[in-house]
């Protein structure tokens, strides 16, 4: 078995200066198909189930597609984690279920919408922390609301995200209080807002530094150096996946995500963790509907979801060779348990450094 924390594998990745994509799931198709790219480049791999990924699939469902996942690709490390906790209680049950790591998004309300403000954050994140670390489980924590500096708006595009307008205050996380949040929290990596949004629409032109504040991570980075960073809405939007969903009667309005080269200037700065859900998303929409149009007598659903699982594979396995993370799984000579970890968290090994 070789399910891994998030700490031990982006300890592992600070050491090595290699990122890490965490892919969501929701169902077999896109677990087998992630699998299928980091053992085919030997990468260890981030897999991350959302609160929706968890009603949608159910907890047993996904405990035992981890199981089976690591039972056909023993030796690849695979992290299992929950997206965006929303309250403590999300995060417990998700280590209940199997999960060696959490998410508590203190950044907005219980409610997925509110932005939390300090107090909120550090009390809901510290509560986490103190209890999943008691059971060697790793967290991460937030600290900025995502969402555009283009409109100021956050992102309801798939029901969780910041309602209103947001000041740039609260879409750019203040490096100052980073570094207070870390220390206060204890948590083991750290999401960061710099103009990243959940989605296919994140940007209406090719990102630059007004709209995509890669200095923010810079700055954070150089005050806690050792802190893992933590990049949500990082799918690129490939121009390509667009067209080939807008070719087979699909209607996406043109848009920009994150180019990948802002991404490896991360990696180079501090980020280990990148989310990308919609990049799959849409590589698998698009063969589905390829296959569909080409062949509409066609039913048997095993003939779309394989080349849409190939089409995720794709995806994937390039994530992982652009940030390094190809060639790194065979490298961990030991995977620790949790209660490992645990143990290592009393000693105060693990406690946050800062520069
Ligand atoms: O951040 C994400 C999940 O937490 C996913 O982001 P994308 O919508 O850019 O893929
Ligand atoms: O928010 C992050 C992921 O894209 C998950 O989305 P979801 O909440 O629709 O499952
Ligand atoms: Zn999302
Ligand atoms: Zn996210």
């Amino acid at each position: 078995m070789a399910r891994i924390t998030l700490r031990q594998l982006l300890d592992h990745a600070a050491e090595n200066d290699y990122g890490v994509p965490a892919f969501n799931i929701n169902n077999m198709e896109q677990a087998l198909a992630i699998m299928d790219a980091a053992n085919q480049v030997d990468a260890p791999v981030i897999i991350q189930a959302s609160r929706g990924a968890r009603s949608y699939a159910n907890d047993v469902m996904l405990k035992h597609m981890m199981d089976a996942v690591t039972e056909i690709y023993p030796h690849i490390p695979v992290c299992v984690h929950l997206d965006h906790g929303n309250e403590a209680a999300t995060c417990m049950t998700a280590i209940q279920a199997g999960f060696t790591s959490v998410m508590m998004d203190g950044s907005l309300k219980a409610d997925g919408k509110t932005p939390g403000d300090w107090n909120y954050n550090v009390g809901v994140t510290k509560t986490v922390t103190d209890m999943a670390h008691l059971g060697g489980i790793s967290v991460e924590g937030e600290l900025g609301v995502l969402g555009s500096l283009e409109t100021g708006m956050g992102d309801k595009e798939d029901g969780h995200g910041a309602e209103g307008k947001l000041s740039h205050d609260q879409l750019l996380t203040n490096p100052d209080e980073a570094v207070k949040f870390v220390q206060e929290t204890k948590v083991d990596a750290l999401a960061i807002a710099m103009g990243t949004s959940h989605g296919a629409y994140k940007f209406t032109r090719k990102p630059d530094g007004d709209i995509l504040a890669m200095n923010v991570i810079e700055e954070i980075h150089r005050k806690l150096p050792n802190t893992h960073l933590v990049m949500h809405g990082s799918s690129s939007v490939p121009q390509d996946l667009q067209d080939i969903i807008n070719a087979y009667g699909g209607k996406m309005k043109p848009t920009w995500g994150v180019p990948v080269a802002e991404i490896q200037r991360g990696i180079k700065n501090g980020v280990r963790k990148i989310n990308i859900d919609t990049d799959n998303r849409m590589a698998m929409t698009g063969q589905i509907r390829k296959v569909l149009k080409d062949n509409p007598e066609e039913f048997d659903p095993r003939k779309y979801l394989k080349p849409a699982m190939e089409a995720m594979t794709k995806l994937c396995k390039q994530r992982l060779q652009e940030f390094n993370t190809a060639g790194q799984a065979s490298k961990f000579k030991k995977i620790l348990t949790p209660a490992d970890m645990a143990k290592r968290y009393a000693k105060g090994e693990l406690d946050p450094k800062v520069a």
